[in-house]
């Protein structure tokens, strides 16, 4: 398997991006982001704070297990705690999101998914990169966004006046311990994601695998680049003329793998219908990888992400849903 994704430089003309981004749309949905003008050495940071974490005895890091982040669905979870289609992946992780204080009206609501980020007492740098990263993610979200829209031939603020004035944003960092040899297990097994856009820095030690028309390819890491793309809402907002496209993970390095996936998504509340005049554009009769059809679906986008939360975290379910 060759490494063969397009790249997109997001700082060359609207019309050059947006060309770039429907041809990789409508191809295998998984591009290279470069010219996002995020600093090397903020990432260097965060990559070395979380490499601090994950050595911490299994004891120290669950001082912040999710089960004590309750209805906000936040902090860490060990090797095999998180599943994918049914089966536990290989991986650990942090949980982070947008940090809402006590007194928000949606954390005293009790809304699932909201609240209040977990940081580690031993790595106290993680709680200054954290939000740095994202508020850097979350800018260059939006203007990848304003070429989906361009792209789509909607005005280039489409998305940044609705679905993503109040982005839903969620933020992992995945450590993939090395797959022992001839281990058939998956650190993440084949799956979608769930909203608009996923932005993915990955380091050197590759792993992931992108299914496209012509079958699987490795997506080695590119050095100043993000892995972007596309979630199973704008499937559905263009009536699968953009498809969200499976994917999974396989260290097999036998190195200790670190990605920091960021999803930038809908409103919560937000419902997601197909974009005027693209409710059929898609529809080209070929099912979906798991059956599902995402145009049958009603509810907002924080029914969908709570039906698939309760599904990889099944040990949560009585705390989110
Ligand atoms: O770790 C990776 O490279 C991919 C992670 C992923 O696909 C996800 O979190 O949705
Ligand atoms: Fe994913």
């Amino acid at each position: 398997m060759r490494g063969a994704l397009p790249i997109v430089d997001l700082s060359a003309d609207r019309v050059a991006v947006a060309a770039g981004i429907r041809a990789a749309c409508r191809d295998s949905g998984f591009f290279y982001l470069a010219g996002h003008g995020v600093p090397d050495e903020l990432l260097a940071r965060l990559d070395a704070a979380s490499r601090e974490f994950f050595a911490l005895p299994e004891d120290e890091k669950l001082e912040i297990a999710m089960v004590r982040g309750g209805r906000a669905w936040r902090g860490f979870f060990p090797v095999g705690g998180e599943l994918t289609s049914g089966r536990p992946d290989l991986k650990e992780g942090l949980y982070f999101g947008a940090d809402l204080p006590a007194d928000d009206p949606r954390v005293l609501a009790g809304l699932p998914l909201h609240g209040s980020n977990l940081y580690p007492r031993q790595v106290p740098e993680l709680a200054a990169l954290v939000p740095a990263y994202l508020a850097a993610l979350t800018g260059v979200a939006q203007e990848v966004m304003r070429g989906v829209a361009v792209s789509l031939d909607l005005p280039e603020d489409y998305f940044a006046d609705g679905y993503t004035a109040d982005p839903t944003v969620l933020f992992r960092i995945f450590h993939y311990p090395p797959s022992p040899a001839g281990d058939d297990g998956w650190g993440v097994g084949e799956h979608t994601d769930y909203g608009l856009l996923t932005l993915l820095a990955q380091d050197g030690n590759g792993g992931l695998q992108v299914r496209t028309p012509a079958g699987w390819i490795d997506a080695p890491p590119v050095p100043g680049t993000f892995v972007c793309n596309i979630g199973d809402m704008l499937d559905r907002l263009t009536g699968g003329y953009y498809r969200s496209t499976p994917h999974r993970v396989r260290n097999v390095s036998g190195n200790e793998r670190l990605s920091f996936p960021f999803f930038f998504d809908p409103a919560f509340s937000a419902e997601v219908p197909p974009l005027p005049g693209r409710a059929r554009e898609g529809a080209d009769g070929r099912p979906r990888w798991d059956g599902q059809d995402l145009r049958v679906f009603t509810g907002t986008y924080g029914d969908y992400l709570l039906g698939k939360v309760g599904k990889v975290f099944p040990e949560l379910r009585g705390e989110v849903l």
